[in-house]
């Protein structure tokens, strides 16, 4: 008896995305079934092309074709994605389906780092990326992206100047390091650093993009704050080292964000300069910052782990040389920062899933 499309389908529904635990067809991510005598091609379209399940949905749809239909087909499945979005409608950051804060507690931790790397893993899978470098205390995506004299765009759109980002690597950045010389930054504390961010978030022409990945300074302030109020942040991730005084002020910026006034939820913690491993001992591991601290903090908050990363020389060397380590082939500290990207894509699915959007933070002023 010939195949038909509904067979196909029927095999499909009893795949599940092990993430968002439902089948395939319920959750649309199935296109594009085209039956050819023992030929049967489809598309399956993820949540991000960082998908870690990837291979492991692939297969599972194989399995259940061969064996719920027939195990003498031939099949052809795409694998694609269609980021997904719970931005709510309107004209700040419209063509953005994720924004996601990258924050620390502590300075020095390696946020900027994290934040490139980060940008770079999720662009090389695919992904639309940008990078907001709202650091006022060191604005260091200009360095890290070998871009430090570049100088963004005015545009004027409906009568309206418009900042058009520059485009490194891939990914559109801007940063208030363009704005004002490093020396210069100091002046860009307080209301004016806030009304940059603002502007950045609202007179940017971003255009379409999967993630925008925000840098922010340490601590919570003023930034942070005129953050959610202009954005409807995704989620935020929190980097800190093993170390007990960056572990107690990260808890401060976890708390930050999931207070009831502000939350945004958490998508990960990422514990960076987890140990070090000397080149010529690599069975070696020395805990220089302590053991573990990342990983038993997140535990015990319910948040999501999402990686750790070696103190590497490389690490150091390619922030500043302005070529980060993912594009370093073959490193295996960018095969790191490629796990975490893949968690953090995988968290956003997921809590793009479940949860409402953020509700952008209503400015409260004294009567
Ligand atoms: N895993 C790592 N291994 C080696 N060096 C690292 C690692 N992570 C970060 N560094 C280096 O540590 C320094 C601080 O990192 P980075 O600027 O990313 O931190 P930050 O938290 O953004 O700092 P700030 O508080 O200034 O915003 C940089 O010189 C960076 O190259």
């Amino acid at each position: 008896m010939a195949i038909t499309e509904k067979d196909i389908i029927k095999a499909l529904s009893t795949v599940e995305d092990p993430d968002l635990k439902k089948d395939l067809i319920s959750l649309n991510m199935v296109k594009d079934i085209e039956i050819d005598g023992n030929r049967v091609a489809f598309t399956v379209v993820l949540t991000t092309p960082a998908c870690p399940l990837k291979e492991l949905i692939k297969n599972n749809c194989i399995e259940a074709v061969h064996k719920l239909v027939s195990p003498d087909l031939e099949l052809d499945v795409h694998m694609t994605a269609d980021v997904t979005s719970i931005q709510p409608k309107g004209p700040v950051l419209s063509g953005v389906k994720n924004v996601i804060a990258i924050s620390s507690g502590k300075g020095g931790v390696g946020k900027s780092t994290v934040t490139a790397n980060l940008a770079l893993a999720l662009s090389e899978a695919g992904a639309k990326v940008g990078v907001l470098d709202a650091d006022i205390y060191g604005p260091s995506v200009p360095t890290m992206f070998n871009c430090e004299n570049a100088q963004p765009g005015v545009t004027s759109v409906n009568g309206k100047n418009t900042i058009i980002p520059i485009e490194q690597y891939g990914i559109k950045l801007l940063s208030i390091g363009f704005l004002a010389p490093p020396q210069d930054a100091v002046v860009w504390r307080g209301p004016m650093a806030s009304s940059a961010l603002r502007q950045f978030i609202t007179d940017t022409d971003w255009g379409e993009l999967d993630y925008l990945l925000i840098d922010l300074p340490p601590g919570t302030g003023d930034i942070h704050l005129s953050l959610v109020q202009t954005a409807s942040v995704t989620g935020a991730v929190v980097v800190t080292t093993p170390q007990k005084v960056a572990l107690s002020d990260a808890m401060k910026g976890m708390n930050m964000f999931t207070s009831k006034s502000v939350n945004v939820p958490i998508l990960g913690l990422v514990e960076n300069m987890a140990y070090f491993t000397p080149a010529e001992l690599p069975e070696n591991k020395y805990y220089i910052f302590g053991q573990d601290g990342g990983k038993n903090m997140a535990r015990r908050y319910e948040v999501p782990f999402i990686g750790e990363i070696p103190i590497v020389q490389s690490i150091r060397e390619g922030g500043d040389c302005g070529v980060p380590v993912v594009m370093e082939d073959g490193n295996p500290a960018g095969d790191a920062f490629r796990e975490i990207a893949k968690e953090l894509a995988r968290n956003v699915a997921m809590r793009n899933a479940q949860v409402a959007s953020t509700e952008r933070v209503e400015i409260k002023t004294w009567e």
